[in-house]
This record gives structure tokens, C-alpha cells and sequence, in this order.
């Protein structure tokens, strides 16, 4: 009986469907492993494909491509320790969420995941078998219980793992970021290990797939719940751990413990590899956007510089009569604190060739909307233009304010691929700014100090659409509009609930009902960063045509 065991976690960042190239990740982490002297060189859940892979898993040919990818796999890792990776697997007729040990040339055991999580962004019911409870597998005579991500958050897989001999647990997920989601993580899985009295290896994935991050942050816990070994978040790292039997026994060797951030900081880190990897991954290196001395652009500039470099970044300043002369200041002058390409494109000579052709048609009818709309678009069509002549992906900039109330012009504004402050309400935005100018990260290849100019933070956002226009024409101040939002949307709150919370009925009522009538923009509106457990993407599915509402 060894008295020791070597695992080496592999917190790596997998493409969605590129097996060979998530292959080579494993193998290369496995090599690693291998001149680490370790035992097991564990990956993430569903590593070899890429997690959530939600429909795709249905095809047969995929899942023969990931059987043959695996026995590849296994042959070329014959020669030392094993190797842990997730891939679909059927089974009869069954499909699995199946994570596979390899040694010795073979697959040496295969694990099918038994609660499949059907909330939030997950619907595993829907493509996923759930399979029967595993017992423990056993490596250089150590006996190695592995619940899959959404079974250790309940307690039956874990016992029944150690009823039948598990010494300790492996857990290998898929687990994307949410605010806090960490904190949330550990709770779950300090109680497996109190509940089981065995320590608990914790081996998450990382990095961007369409609106979630993957966030890392893999641990390990002793006996008792003690925190021995904390990897980095949102970044691609490999961790040796040595385990040790003890008396009482296994015990993993301390660590120094990697920082922890802050929620401001992690939902930062969030946006810029969910924007870098959504980028490069779709195979682009480029991005652009309007940027109009507002601070949602200042933000997704600041977000795509960090992310992808000033030089991979395109600012548009599309002025029209109503751009005044402070956003024509701020844009430029954000824009050379960043360091990106930058260029001025007066939209008036579009205008007044539409106003023309449309002129006979809206003769004798006031100017609305309409005409506000008509700049939004000219300027969408200016952008996607660019985009297609330069292969570069524009951004859109929709706060989840915006984006809830329909504030936001279809066509227009919302043209563009990826949205990084898509589920940061406004006064999020203001405050991210605050944050970001304040921090420097050697993750952000953007400059420090205060990039933002302070005007920017403190002048009351315009869409400058008409003369004088101001958001709280039509809206509620954002720190009001936020927390009613955040009721209505976040915590299925009602009017009444928000009313008794001290909401003026008037401002609740409107934000319900423009929520509401705006479902159909959102069911258009380009992906972006999930950063809590209400995203306007998988989270939240609403019908479209939807009369109910819970207050008048
Ligand atoms: N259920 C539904 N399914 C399909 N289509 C539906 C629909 N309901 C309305 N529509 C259509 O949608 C159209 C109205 O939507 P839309 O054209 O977007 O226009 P709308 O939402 O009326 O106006 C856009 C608003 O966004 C504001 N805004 C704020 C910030 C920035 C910007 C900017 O653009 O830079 C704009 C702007 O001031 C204005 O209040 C209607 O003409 C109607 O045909
Ligand atoms: N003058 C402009 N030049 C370039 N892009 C513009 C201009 N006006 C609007 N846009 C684009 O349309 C988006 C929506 O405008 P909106 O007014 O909602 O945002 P903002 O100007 O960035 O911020 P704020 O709402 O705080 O003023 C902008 O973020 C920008 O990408
Ligand atoms: N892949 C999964 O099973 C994810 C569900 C899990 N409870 C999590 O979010 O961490």
C-alpha cells in the first residue's frame, strides 16, 4: 500500500469541438504530470469536447470522433501515469456525461454522471442519460471516488463513494463563473468532505465559451474542510499535489494559496476572457466599435484592450449634429489613453440623404423616434461596413439596464457579435470604470492608471439622439431602474413585492411592462459575458408573446 499519491491538476481551457487540439492540451498537461513523477493527471469535466456542449453531443458522428480521439488518447499515455478526462460517451442506448481514467494503453474505468443539472444555463436532462452510482476506481492501489461536477453538490454519489471504499475524492467540472459561484462551490464541497471525513480534489476548466466563463479556481480541501491548495482563477495552470497517508487517513500537502479576488474584479476578468476567447476562438483577431465619449463604449474599449490588445482595437467616433463637444473630447481622449486605432466618421452626410428619400413619404408627420432610430442604424451600417472590409467583429455595447428596458435601438445599436457588459446593469458600469481605473492586473494588456477619463464617470448618460436628451427623459434614475430590475429579473420578484419593498408603483409597473414588450430584442441581441445567475441568454427563457404581468 503506497503511502503517498501524486495527482497533477490540470486547469486547462478547451475549445468547444476541436477534440485533437483539446487532446494535445491533455497530453501535454500529462507530460507534465509525468516528469512531475505523478500518479493521475486529472482534467476538467468533458474536457476532450468542451463543455456545455448542449445539442452538439446528439450527432453520432461526434461521438464516435470522441471515441476515437479517447482510444488515441490512451494509447499515447500508455507509458505513465493515468490520465482523467471528460467526454460523451453512449452506452447501450444510452448517452453519457462519462469521464474516463486511461492507463496502461486502455481505458481503465469510465464514470457516467448521475444528477444532471437542468437550471440556469444547464439542461443536461435534455441531451444526457443519467447513469447509475459509480464506485470507486482504484490507482497504484489507492481506491478514488469521482463524483462529476453536479453530483458532488448532493450528498448520495459522494457516500455511496465512500461506503464503498473511496480514501478520497476527485471531482471533475464544468463549472462556469457566476458572481460569487465560488463561495458557493466550497460550501457544497466542505460538506461532501465533512460528511465523508476524506479529503476532497476539486479540478475545474477555464476560459470563454460564447457567453460563460469557466473561471478555475481549483482547490483542494483536507480533512475538516481546510483549504491546502487554491489555483488561480480564470487563467490555464497545472498543479502538482502530493497526497499522504496518514494515521487518520490522506492528507494533501499545503500550498501556498493563489489570491482570491475580489466580485469587481473576477466579473472584470470574466468579461475580458469571455471576449478574448469568444474572439479567438470563432477565428477573428480583430474587433471595432463606436465609440462615443459615452461610458458603455469606454468600457467594452477598455474590456477589448485588455482582452486583445490596443492594437487588435478600432474606435469610431460617428458625430452627428447632437454629439456635443465634451463626448468628442472624451472619445478621443480615451482612445489615446488606450492607444487604439481611431477615427472620426460624421454620420450628417448619411442623414440628410435619408431624410431626403424618406422625406415625400413623411411629409406633414412629426419628427419621433423615428428619426432617432435613423442615426442608430446609419451608424450600425457604417460599422458592420468596416467590419466586413477589415474581418474585423464589431462589439456592441447594451448595459443589462438597456438591455431589459429595450433601451436600445434593433438594427442599430445592437448591431455587432459580442457584448462584454451585457449583464452588468448601469450603475455596475459606472463603478467598474471606477474599479478599472484604480487596478492594474498583468492579465490586462491594456495601460494602468486612469484610462477613463473622470468625465466620463460623472457627466448623466445621453443616447444624443435629439437635442438635450438625457436616459432619465425616459427612464427612472439607474440606481432606482437597477434595483427594481434586479427584483423583476434576478429574484422573480412582483410589483407588489418591490412596492412593499418602498418602489414607487408608477416606476415599477413601467419597468415590468417594458421588460416585458422588449423580450423579442433580446431574443435578437448579440451574446455576451454572463456574470450572474439571471443572464439574458440561457438563463432566463421567457415567451415572447406574453401577456401576463403582475401588476397594473
Ligand atoms: N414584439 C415585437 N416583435 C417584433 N418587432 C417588434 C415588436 N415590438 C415592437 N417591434 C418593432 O420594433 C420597432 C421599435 O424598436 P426600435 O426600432 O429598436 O425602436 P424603439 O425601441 O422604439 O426606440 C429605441 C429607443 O432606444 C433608445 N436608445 C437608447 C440608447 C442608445 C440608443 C442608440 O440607438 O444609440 C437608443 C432611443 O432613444 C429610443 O428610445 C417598432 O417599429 C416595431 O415594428
Ligand atoms: N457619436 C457616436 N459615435 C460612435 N458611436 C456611437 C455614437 N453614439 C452612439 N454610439 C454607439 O451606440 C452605443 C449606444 O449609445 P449609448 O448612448 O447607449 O451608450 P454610450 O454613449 O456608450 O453611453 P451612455 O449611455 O452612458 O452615454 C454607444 O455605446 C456606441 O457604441
Ligand atoms: N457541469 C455541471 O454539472 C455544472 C453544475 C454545477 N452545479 C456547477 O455549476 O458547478
Amino acid at each position: 500500500m503506497p503511502d503517498t499519491f501524486r495527482l497533477t491538476l490540470a486547469q486547462l481551457n478547451p475549445v468547444m469541438g476541436d477534440l485533437a487540439g483539446n487532446a494535445a492540451k491533455a497530453l501535454a498537461a500529462w507530460q507534465e504530470g509525468r516528469a512531475a513523477g505523478t500518479d493521475y493527471v486529472v482534467c476538467p469535466e468533458m474536457f476532450l469536447l468542451g463543455y456545455n456542449p448542449q445539442d452538439l453531443v446528439t450527432k453520432p458522428a461526434l461521438q464516435i470522433a470522441c471515441m476515437e480521439q479517447l482510444q488515441k488518447l490512451a494509447l499515447e499515455t500508455a507509458d505513465g501515469p493515468a490520465l482523467g478526462i471528460g467526454a460523451p460517451v453512449m452506452y447501450g442506448d444510452n448517452l453519457h456525461n462519462g469521464y474516463f481514467i486511461l492507463f496502461g494503453g486502455k481505458i481503465h474505468a469510465q464514470l457516467h454522471k448521475h444528477h444532471l443539472p437542468n437550471y440556469n444555463v444547464f439542461d443536461e436532462m435534455r441531451t444526457f442519460d443519467s447513469g447509475d452510482l459509480n464506485g470507486p476506481y482504484v490507482l497504484n492501489g489507492v481506491r478514488i471516488g469521482s463524483p462529476i461536477c453536479e453530483d458532488a453538490w448532493y450528498e448520495d454519489v459522494a457516500e455511496t463513494l465512500a461506503e464503498t471504499g473511496a480514501e478520497f475524492l476527485v471531482v471533475p467540472n464544468g463549472s462556469p463563473y457566476r458572481r460569487d459561484k465560488y463561495d458557493t462551490r466550497v460550501a457544497h464541497m466542505v460538506s461532501r468532505v465533512i460528511e465523508n471525513d476524506m479529503p476532497l480534489v476539486y479540478v475545474n476548466m477555464v476560459g470563454g465559451q460564447d457567453d460563460q466563463a469557466f473561471d478555475g479556481g481549483s482547490f483542494v480541501l483536507n480533512r475538516g474542510g481546510k483549504l491546502a491548495v487554491l489555483m488561480p482563477v480564470f487563467e490555464e495552470a497545472i498543479a502538482h499535489v502530493t497526497m499522504t497517508r496518514t494515521d487518520d487517513g490522506w492528507a494533501a500537502e499545503p500550498q501556498p494559496l493563489s489570491d482570491h479576488p475580489d466580485a469587481w474584479e473576477q466579473d472584470y476578468h470574466a468579461m475580458v476572457v469571455t471576449l478574448r476567447d469568444y474572439i479567438h476562438k470563432s477565428g477573428f483577431k480583430k474587433v471595432l466599435l463606436g465609440l462615443s465619449g459615452g461610458i458603455d463604449s469606454a468600457l467594452v474599449a477598455m474590456v477589448a484592450v485588455d482582452a486583445l490588445g490596443a492594437d487588435n482595437v478600432r474606435c469610431i467616433m460617428l458625430p452627428s449634429e447632437y454629439t456635443s463637444q465634451h463626448s468628442l473630447e472624451d472619445a478621443k481622449e480615451i482612445a489615446e489613453n488606450l492607444g487604439v486605432k481611431y477615427h472620426t466618421v460624421p454620420i450628417t452626410p448619411a442623414r440628410d440623404a435619408f431624410t431626403a428619400s424618406l422625406a415625400p413619404m413623411f411629409e406633414g408627420m412629426a419628427e419621433d423616434v423615428t428619426e432617432e432610430n435613423i442615426q442608430s442604424r446609419i451608424r450600425g451600417t457604417i460599422l458592420m461596413a468596416l467590419s466586413n472590409k477589415f474581418g474585423e467583429m464589431l462589439l456592441t455595447t447594451g448595459n443589462k439596464s438597456e438591455m431589459a428596458t429595450g433601451y436600445c435601438t434593433i438594427y442599430g445599436d445592437m448591431n455587432g457579435g459580442y457584448n462584454p457588459i451585457k449583464d452588468l446593469y448601469k450603475s455596475r458600469v459606472f463603478e467598474t470604470c471606477r474599479w478599472r481605473n484604480t487596478h492594474h492586473r498583468d492579465w490586462m494588456q491594456g495601460p494602468e492608471g486612469e484610462v477613463c477619463p473622470t468625465r466620463i464617470i460623472t457627466k448623466p448618460p445621453s443616447a444624443e439622439l435629439r437635442p438635450d436628451q438625457k436616459d432619465e427623459d425616459s427612464l427612472p434614475p439607474y440606481d432606482v431602474l437597477d434595483a427594481i430590475l434586479t427584483g423583476l429579473v434576478d429574484n422573480e420578484q412582483s410589483v407588489d413585492d418591490l412596492v412593499a419593498a418602498g418602489f414607487d408603483r408608477a416606476d415599477v409597473v413601467r419597468a415590468e411592462h417594458l421588460l416585458h414588450i422588449n423580450e423579442w430584442k433580446r431574443y435578437q441581441a448579440a451574446p455576451g459575458t454572463r456574470l450572474t445567475n439571471c443572464a439574458f441568454w440561457m438563463d432566463r427563457r421567457y415567451p415572447i408573446v406574453n401577456r401576463f404581468r403582475t401588476g397594473r
